[in-house]
This record gives structure tokens, C-alpha cells and sequence, in this order.
């Protein structure tokens, strides 16, 4: 169906008409309008265009409410006046709240259009790296990442997601070397007929880590044979390459049921490494070196950058090519630009990294422009994010000052939800065991994804499990209580339907639900155009307040209530609880059905 255009963008468009109709000179000025509390709607654009004019702001106001027709049967705008030093309020008809999200009721999408030109973007999110433990940064990635791709998708953009894992680097000499002189450190204790758990196949890969770090640090003899396989690698020796892939399939067995811990589908034909890109890295040198943009200095392959110096305030390069002949992380980088923009047909190339490592990208995206590979056609933007803290406002790290695990914590989480939901269950909600272990992970889950999603991914924030699985205040779980209440209640008026009447009048907690509602689309523009989730969480945060505020304030299902009122007000249930599920999907987060 076509789009619904909301009301706040009909408002909008008839006083900016009725703007430069009043003052041609305007031309198409905004007219500044937001939701206020004073009427549904003010408009402040009048203030700064009369003083940029030389006007006065108070009569520019009364000829553009000269120009807006208001209070007509029919008429969207029910009445407007001029205010203050010249503002505008602006109050809409009750009816043209209920056609309106009758209208978005009426759409499977509710009413959210497709972006007018989508394009192709490539999302690089969720890498973690071979043979390592997974940390709280890359749950980071992993969770806004997906969240991107959720809301991307939703306005009809083609996205492709590649999880850039970190699987080549000299490491795996002394790993493979390891392996060679003990053979049986990756077998699996459960057998072969069994599937190895994420938990087994992490914790044989730390052992070897571990133990192959120690005698890499102490053994100068077997340092010099890690060294000489790295060359084997590297040359495409078969049984070296094919060691390095048992540690590569090992170590996904971990990532995939991290994931699935997470909710979170990931694709093995996504999964496309730092190996990934092995054959294009020569000629990623060769082509740099040739255009002049990467020089050699002392010996190593380098991009120089005028605003990019070191305390020493000396040029800090980007370095491509070692001196020893390696290749790093940037070649990889650059070679995957390439590969995204030229293979990929990529026109946005979208980065969820930690923010520690903006300057690699800075120099990376400059390097790609300067080589052509990125053009006023294409962007590469990275979605940065800070660094997660321990409720101290610290670094995370356990007490004994150890990075914390990943599984630990999600662990916890869904003990936590699992708690509160076995707590709150009652005769009357009656959840058998089995929907309490399911809702008790679908909040859990929810809770650490939300706590992410909900602060600006540029901060830093705080892993507070006791904040996220709080019933009240900004958390997922009182998104989702309020979704389940919507569900309940929808059960408990039996026969009755949902169905919207245009004709009644509204309370106002139905009236500030109902324009929060019509505001969907547009935040859903919004953070896929600025490529922030928190947006999204924030509306819906906000929309379960709305819906708190109405509950207080309005019956819904009761035998006072006229037939017409509680089929309006279970209509504006219905399509609260649709917008609430169909938000919390695009953050990635289950609403269940009954809490
Ligand atoms: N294209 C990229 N460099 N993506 C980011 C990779 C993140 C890296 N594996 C890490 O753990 O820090």
C-alpha cells in the first residue's frame, strides 16, 4: 500500500504553504515545527524568519493563520493561534488522529515507506577473532551491528553483512606448531558422534593458546619453528593450511553458539575473515605503491597523513607492507574495500568497531579515496562505539582483574529474567516451566541488547545487570511487560475487536498516545539515515510511557465504557503493541506474547 504521510508532515506542509503564501520572500522556509505540551503541535519557524527579515514576528504568525483553514469538518487542523513573541499552536482534529492511524493499521508495515533511492550497503559487524575469547566489545558490534541490518533492511535498503573474523596473522605459526607437536589438544572430550559444544571448543582453544603462548615466550627453538610455519602458511603448505582451518571451524563452533545465545542469525557464507582477502593483498600494494599514494619508508609500504602525527610529532603512517615483507591488517582493510565497492557494488560501507580504532579507519577510508576506490558515489562511515564499563564506571575486568567472558555474563542475564519472570508468574498469567525458561532467555537477551542499543553507541556505558533487568525505567523489560499487558488485555475483551471510530473525542492520554504512534516512521527514517539505533529505542521507550499514562487515565475494557469506546481504545492497544513488536524486532529483542 502507499505510504501513510503522518500528521505532523501534513501540519508541516500546509503552514509552510501557508508561510510562503504570507511572505513570498520566505521561500521555502522550515516552519520549525515539534510536538509540544501546550497544543499538539507549536511552530517556531516564524520567530527567526522575521528577525532575519526585519519583520515582526507576532503579525508574520497571524497571516499564516490567516492562510491555514482550521476547524472545518474534515480539516486536519482543528485550531491554531498565535502565542508567545510569535509562535504558533497547534491542535489537530481528533478525527484526523484516528484516520490517520487507521491508515497505519491498515499496513502490514504500518504505514513506514521504503527509502526513496535505496541503495547497497555492506555492514562489516560481529568479528571476533580465531582462536580468542569473545569480549564485551564485540558483543558491541555483534549487537548494534544487527540491529543496523534489521533497520536498513526495513527501509528497503540491500544490505550485506560480512563478519570480518580475525583468522590470518603470525599467531597461527605458534598455534599451528603447537598442534603439530600435540596432536590431540583440539579433540573433543564428548567424542566424535556428539556435537562439541561452543563451551568445549573455547575452552580446548584457550588451553592451546595458552600453552603454546607460554612456550612461545620461553623456547627459543620452538619460537624459531612457529616462526618457519608462518611461512608454510603463508606459502599455501596443504597440511599447514589445513591445521589453520581446524582452528578456523573450531573456533566457529564457539562464535555461531555465542550467537545463538544472542538471538542473533549469522551466516557462514557471510563470515568472510581477514584470510578472506589474502589473494588481493599484492596487487592492493602494487596499485598503491604505483600511484604514488603509498611511498616506501625505511623498507615498509606507507601512506603519510598531514593531520596525523604522534606525540613526538612526527608522521604516524599507515603502514601496508612491513619491512619483513608482511602484510597487516590495513592491506586487509583496504583490500576489503575493494572487494565491497568493485565486487560487492557497495555505494555505503558501514563499520561497527570499537572507537579505539578510528584512526586505522580515518587513514584507511583517506588512503581509499586518494586511490580512487572510494568516490563521491561511495562513503565509508564507521558506527563507533565506546567502551563498555563494570558498574564502577571502570574497564570491565572480574575482581581478580580478568577480562570478563562474554557467555558468563549473557549467563547471568538470563538467570537474572529467568528470576523475575518465575516471580512474577501467578495463577493467573500461569506460564508452564518451559515458557518461563523461554521468556526468562528472550528478557534476558533482551535486556543486554537493549542496554546497549539505548545509550548513544559514541559512549561509553555501564554493564549494570541489576539496571537491565529492572521492571521499571528505561529497560527492555518494560517494553516487553508492556507489550504482554497489550496482549492480555486484547484476550480479555473476548468478542470484542479492535476497530477505530473516527467520530469519538479523544482523552488526552489517547490524543498524546495516538501522536506518538503517527511519529513511527519517521524515527525509523531517522536511525537508518544517522545510523543510530538509540533513536528507535528511545521512541519506543517513550511509547510504552504513552501507553502507561493511558492505562491510567482511560478504561479499556469495561462495562462503562460505550461498544464504540472500547473498540478505539483496544484499537489504540493493537497498534501500540504492533509498533512496540515490530521496534523491538528491528533492535533485534522478543516481545513475548504473555509475561
Ligand atoms: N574490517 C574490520 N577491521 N573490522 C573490524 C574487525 C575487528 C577485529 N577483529 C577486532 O576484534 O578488533
Amino acid at each position: 500500500m502507499a505510504s501513510v504521510t503522518s500528521l505532523a508532515a501534513t501540519v508541516n506542509q500546509r503552514v509552510a504553504d501557508a508561510l510562503s503564501a504570507a511572505l513570498p520572500e520566505a521561500g521555502a522556509a522550515d516552519p520549525l515545527l515539534r510536538r509540544s505540551d501546550r497544543a499538539d503541535f507549536q511552530a517556531n519557524g516564524m520567530l527567526a524568519l522575521a528577525k532575519k527579515l526585519k519583520g515582526n514576528p507576532r503579525e508574520l504568525a497571524a497571516k499564516v493563520v490567516e492562510g491555514i483553514p482550521a476547524g472545518e469538518s474534515g480539516a486536519v487542523i482543528k485550531e491554531i493561534e498565535v502565542s508567545g513573541p510569535g509562535f504558533l499552536n497547534i491542535t489537530l482534529a481528533d478525527e484526523a488522529i484516528i484516520k490517520t492511524l487507521a491508515e497505519r493499521a491498515a499496513d502490514a508495515r504500518l504505514g513506514v515507506p521504503y527509502a526513496e533511492a535505496p541503495g547497497t550497503t555492506v555492514i562489516d559487524y560481529a568479528q571476533p577473532n580465531v582462536a580468542k575469547e569473545m569480549h564485551v566489545g564485540h558483543l558491541r558490534s555483534a549487537v548494534i551491528g544487527a540491529a543496523m541490518v534489521e533497520i536498513l533492511e526495513f527501509t528497503g535498503e540491500k544490505v550485506i553483512r560480512r563478519h570480518h573474523i580475525g583468522d590470518w596473522g603470525t599467531q597461527f605459526g605458534m598455534l599451528i606448531q603447537y598442534l603439530i607437536e600435540h596432536p590431540h589438544e583440539l579433540d573433543h572430550k564428548s567424542g566424535a558422534d556428539t556435537e562439541v559444544s561452543g563451551e568445549e571448543a573455547m575452552s580446548n582453544l584457550n588451553r592451546l593458546y595458552k600453552a603454546s603462548r607460554a612456550l612461545f615466550d620461553s623456547d627459543e627453538e620452538f619460537k624459531e619453528r612457529a616462526r618457519r610455519r608462518v611461512v608454510d602458511l603463508q606459502a599455501g603448505d596443504e597440511e599447514t593450511r589445513a591445521l589453520w582451518q581446524r582452528f578456523v571451524d573450531e573456533s566457529k563452533i564457539y562464535f555461531y553458539s555465542v550467537f545463538n545465545k544472542l538471538d542473533m542469525e549469522i551466516h557462514d557464507t557471510d563470515v568472510v575473515g581477514e584470510s578472506g582477502y589474502n589473494a588481493m593483498l599484492e596487487e592492493t600494494c602494487r596499485l598503491l605503491e604505483e600511484s604514488g599514494v603509498a611511498v616506501r619508508s625505511e623498507g615498509a609500504l606507507c601512506v603519510f597523513f598531514d593531520d596525523v602525527k604522534g606525540p613526538d610529532g612526527n608522521p604516524v603512517p599507515l603502514i601496508v607492507k612491513k619491512s619483513n615483507g608482511g602484510y597487516g591488517y590495513a592491506a586487509t582493510d583496504l583490500s576489503a574495500i575493494r572487494d565491497r565497492v568493485q565486487n560487492l557494488g557497495a555505494q555505503t560501507l558501514l563499520y561497527v568497531v570499537d572507537a579505539r580504532q578510528s584512526l586505522h579507519f580515518k587513514m584507511v577510508f583517506e588512503t581509499a579515496r586518494r586511490a580512487g576506490w572510494l568516490n563521491e558515489k561511495t562513503q565509508a562511515v564507521q558506527l563507533a562505539f565506546g567502551t563498555v564499563l563494570g558498574k564502577d564506571g571502570k574497564p570491565f575486568k572480574t575482581r581478580e582483574g580478568e577480562t570478563v567472558r562474554l557467555v558468563d555474563l549473557l549467563d547471568e542475564a538470563i538467570e537474572r529474567a529467568t528470576a523475575v519472570v518465575r516471580e512474577k508468574n501467578n495463577e493467573k498469567i500461569n506460564l508452564t516451566a518451559q515458557e518461563i525458561v523461554e521468556n526468562g532467555a528472550q528478557i534476558g537477551i533482551g535486556a543486554v541488547k537493549y542496554a546497549d542499543l539505548s545509550t548513544s553507541a559514541a559512549r561509553d556505558y555501564k554493564f549494570d545487570l541489576d539496571q537491565m533487568v529492572s521492571l521499571n525505567g528505561d529497560t527492555s523489560v518494560y517494553l516487553q511487560y508492556a507489550y504482554a499487558r497489550i496482549q492480555s488485555i486484547k484476550r480479555r475483551a473476548g468478542e470484542t475487536r479492535p476497530a477505530a471510530h473516527p467520530e469519538l473525542e479523544l482523552a488526552p492520554a489517547e490524543r498524546a498516545l495516538g501522536l506518538h504512534l503517527d511519529g513511527f516512521a519517521e524515527v525509523v527514517a531517522e536511525a537508518a539515515a544517522s545510523y543510530e539505533p538509540h533513536r528507535l529505542a528511545a521512541y519506543l521507550y517513550q511509547l510504552a510511557s504513552y501507553l502507561t499514562t493511558f492505562y491510567d487515565q482511560c478504561q479499556v475494557v469495561s462495562a462503562d465504557n460505550p461498544a464504540e469506546v472500547v473498540e478505539n481504545r483496544l484499537f489504540l492497544c493493537d497498534l501500540t503493541g504492533r509498533t512496540l513488536h515490530q521496534g523491538m524486532a528491528l533492535l533485534g529483542i522478543r516481545t513475548p506474547e504473555r509475561l
